[in-house]
């Protein structure tokens, strides 16, 4: 489950139309639908709010129009670690340490994690454990949390390693040389590990032998793909998991009681998918 999350991330980002876009019962054309809910629905608190209020993906400006309607993907498509590295070269900076060959980390309990998102941050030592990283889905789930911070560690561990097989090598070499291992340590995963467990034997017909780089693959990603097939995964989330304390000790199973006392993980989705939106700046078209 945590891998294909991570992968998801991987492959897109789809903007939304702001939820505040979307607070009433009501569809509008293009931007949100609402889900009536049906009187015979047993959920009272879906009852108590009347619908759900579901809101679009954002258009590809121009389309939908006398074009059909084209959905925008934020992040790079290919498998390539962006959401560590994030999506554009303008980003970079923010997880780049300097012009050096290193991922920025934060040290904090002795602890190697990534740099707190400041704006949560009270005061130098009292920041919320709020992270920042290639993709801002980063801290939509602690597990999700712990795979970026492995894969940033794993970056900073390559690159210490390489410096010291090459000190000629400047800042740059060092952190794309670095990059470039990373994303392919994260393609084999995906394709030795992830999807010969995920496809069984439909791995042989379906993905097959690598033949080798084809520049005339087209690399986009479907939207039915995110948008329905490969939410395949949210089936497989765990109502709990297990904590563990600073001794790899089971402490006690960390379920999803942030979500006002429920655990059943579809209305985590939901929860979690408002919360998150709540955040977003992006607007529409
Ligand atoms: C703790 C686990 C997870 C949580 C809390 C979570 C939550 C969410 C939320 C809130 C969204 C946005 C909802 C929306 O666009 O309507 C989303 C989208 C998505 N999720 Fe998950 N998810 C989890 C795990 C997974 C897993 C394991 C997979 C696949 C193996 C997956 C695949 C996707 C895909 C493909 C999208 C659409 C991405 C896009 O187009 O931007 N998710 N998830
Ligand atoms: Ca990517």
């Amino acid at each position: 489950m945590q891998f294909g999350q991570f992968m998801s991330h991987d492959m897109a980002k789809t903007t939304l139309v702001p939820s505040a876009k979307c607070n009433v019962c009501q569809n509008i054309p293009g931007r949100c639908m609402a889900v009536f809910i049906q009187p015979q629905d047993p959920n009272q608190g879906f009852h108590n709010d009347q619908c759900l209020r579901v809101s679009r993906s954002s258009p590809i400006c121009g389309s939908g129009r006398s074009r059909p309607r084209q959905q925008l993907n934020e992040n790079t498509g290919y498998i390539d670690g962006s959401p560590i590295y994030g999506s554009s070269i303008d980003d970079l900076v923010k997880f780049r340490e300097g012009s050096t060959g290193f991922l920025k980390i934060k040290r904090f309990n002795g602890l190697q994690l990534l740099p707190f998102d400041e704006s949560t941050c009270h005061s130098a030592n009292d920041c919320k454990a709020t992270f920042v990283a290639g993709d801002s889905r980063v801290n939509l789930f602690f597990g999700l949390t712990s795979t970026h911070i492995l894969f940033t560690r794993e970056h900073n561990r390559i690159a210490a390693r390489l410096q010291r097989l090459n000190p000629h090598w400047d800042g740059d070499r060092l952190f794309h040389e670095t990059r470039k291992i990373v994303g392919a340590e994260i393609q084999a995963i995906c394709y030795r590990e992830y999807l010969p467990k995920v496809l069984g034997s439909a791995f042989a017909t379906t993905v097959g032998v690598y033949r080798g780089y084809d520049p005339d693959v087209d690399s986009t990603v479907a939207n039915e793909f995110t948008a329905g097939a490969y939410r395949f995964g949210h089936g497989m989330i765990q109502e709990f998991y297990p904590r563990l304390d600073q001794f790899n000790r089971t402490t006690q199973f960390g379920g999803f009681n942030f979500v006002d006392g429920t655990l059943h993980s579809d209305r985590l989705i939901f929860q979690v998918h408002t919360q998150f939106l709540s955040q977003q700046k992006n607007d529409y078209c």
